[in-house]
């Protein structure tokens, strides 16, 4: 177990809470008939999804098939139209409450790591626990410092975002990600804006991370992560889950043929 997920299950009895879910009891993500719509294009339709504590999800597709919404629809990046999305046992409404709520328990890391040029390594990660979290500075930086070990970079904390390799400014998106003590990590093709010698060590840092039991989605072409740590790999296409399987059988045994093309087009 991680230590990002050390707290004791919380039951409605012990919040005196009677109508509270104890949410450590359901999955971590649960969306149900979920679509959503860009305009008239119909971006998602009918997603199902049951995400587990301690999963690990890779969603693959063709481009545009949508799996970046999906999981941008998790944390309310993006709004669904139909359908319920439930987090971490929290529905997700427009209630902005509940929105900052589910923010907290959710990290997010992008394609182009979205730090603040102007601040350090440091700032950069103590930011939201602090002005967010409420944290006291010095606790933020003590927790920042303990993930830039754990992504093996605690001698950049001081630098700048343009000092450091794309690599390691994607190891300290992870980290800043961690910051937050998230319960649930969205990865939204992490690897994919690094050169070919950086992409190992951004994986080898999510491999660590799966290691550690946090539930992770990772929207990733990498299908070497996918066989090494994925409980379950997802297909999409055309805003739809097409597939899904445990890695040994999607891989050896796809179903459908778009995912067997879609396979083709990739593994070599
Ligand atoms: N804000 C938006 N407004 C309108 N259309 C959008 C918007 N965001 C995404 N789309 C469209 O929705 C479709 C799905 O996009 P999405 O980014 O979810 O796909 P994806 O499977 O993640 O693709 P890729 O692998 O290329 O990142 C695409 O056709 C895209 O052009």
């Amino acid at each position: 177990m991680s230590d990002t997920e050390t707290s004791a299950p919380v039951s409605a009895e012990e919040n005196g809470a009677a109508d509270m879910m104890d949410v450590n009891a359901g999955p971590a993500v649960e969306m149900r008939g979920v679509n959503k719509w860009f305009g008239e294009f119909h971006v998602l339709r009918d997603i199902n999804l049951n995400v587990r504590r301690g999963e690990r999800i890779v969603v693959c597709g063709p481009s545009g098939s949508g799996k970046s919404t999906m999981i941008r629809c998790i944390n309310r990046l993006e709004e669904h139209q139909k359908g319920d999305i439930i987090v971490d046992g929290i529905e997700l409404t427009n209630d902005l409450k509940k929105i900052d709520e589910i923010r907290r328990e959710v990290g997010m890391v992008f394609q182009h790591f979205n730090l603040f040029p102007h601040l350090t390594i440091l700032e950069n990660c103590t930011l939201a626990p602090i002005w967010v979290r409420k944290m006291p500075k010095r606790e933020a930086e003590e927790a920042a410092m303990h993930y830039l070990e754990r992504v093996k970079i605690p001698e950049q904390a001081n630098k700048y975002p343009g000092q450091l390799s794309g690599g390691q400014q994607q190891r300290v998106a992870i980290a800043r990600a961690l910051c937050m003590n998230p319960r649930i990590m969205l990865f939204d093709e992490p690897t994919s804006a690094l050169d070919p010698e950086m992409i190992k060590e951004v994986l080898d840092v999510m491999v660590d991370l799966a290691k550690s039991g946090m539930t992770m989605l990772v929207v990733t072409h990498e299908m070497g992560f996918a066989r090494q740590v994925a409980n379950r790999v997802i297909f999409m296409d055309a805003g739809q889950i097409v597939e899904q399987n445990e890695p040994e059988q999607f891989f050896t045994n796809p179903q459908h043929d778009r995912t067997k093309l879609f396979l083709s087009q990739i593994l070599h």
